[in-house]
């Protein structure tokens, strides 16, 4: 069965509204493993916009499924996962002036850069997920990093304004999901996705794991956490 992670930085986005100390993502995190979730994700950006050094320090004692640790391929955020120890960190793009992760990392440009990065975390008993626009030349170069996971960048298909581009994309999804299993990569998914476009996307049977924040965050706020996860989950299933 295709596992469902929720990513909680979205909580602690509300929390940075008043630098204060609710709500507080480690409870959101909590709440969402009871309502079913398989995974627990946060992004650690170098800004540190929302998710706080201490949220991710806390989550590593308590979190029991698996903590995927988002995060750029610098030195100082390595580091930082070396000494945390996730079980899974997700090297990702990020900017500064950006509302959210914009699109895949370029691990073809950056395929240098990358190696020592994925070695250390690898050295350090991390297991690396490269987060990737669905395209064969990422996945391939996926594979050469030995990374052990690709999440595949489901914006795209997740904006999509037509019926058209849609199908467009999910079959691009569809390839780069293919090429992965193939190559023994195990294959994520996450980015836009939500209670409507989950119909399409859980049409992909290599992927094992859906990664969703915003969506079910937007929704535990009306009607909580459990409820939101469950409400996915029984959506996933079916
Ligand atoms: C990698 C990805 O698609 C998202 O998880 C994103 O990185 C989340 O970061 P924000 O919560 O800052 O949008
Ligand atoms: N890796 C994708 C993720 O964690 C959640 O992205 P989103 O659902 O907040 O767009």
């Amino acid at each position: 069965m295709v596992r469902l992670a929720i990513n909680v930085d979205h909580v602690a986005t509300v929390r940075q509204a008043r630098r204060g100390a609710e709500p507080d993502p480690v409870t959101a995190a909590a709440l969402a493993e009871l309502g079913g979730a398989q995974g627990i994700v946060v992004h650690l950006r170098e800004d540190r916009r929302h998710i706080q050094d201490r949220d991710v320090e806390i989550l590593r004692k308590t979190v029991k499924t698996r903590l995927n640790l988002e995060m750029a391929a610098t030195k100082e955020m390595v580091e930082t996962a070396l000494a945390v120890k996730p079980d899974i960190v997700t090297l990702v793009p990020e900017k500064r002036q950006e509302l959210t992760t914009e699109g895949g990392l370029d691990v073809v440009l950056y395929e240098d850069a990358l190696r020592s990065a994925v070695k250390t975390l690898h050295d350090g008993g991390i297991l690396v997920s490269l987060f990737i626009n669905p395209d064969p030349r990422q996945v391939k170069t996926a594979h050469k990093l030995d990374a052990d996971c690709v999440e595949l960048h489901t914006g795209m298909f997740s904006e999509a304004r037509s019926f058209v581009q849609r199908q467009d994309e999910f079959e691009r999804l569809e390839t780069a999901a293919k090429l992965a299993h193939k190559l023994g990569l195990a294959i994520l998914a996450g980015h836009g996705v939500d209670y409507q476009n989950i119909y399409w996307l859980r049409n992909l049977p290599e992927v094992e794991e859906f990664s969703i924040g915003h969506a079910v965050i937007a929704r535990a706020m009306l009607v909580g956490m459990e409820r939101a996860v469950r409400e996915m989950l029984a959506l996933l299933s079916r």
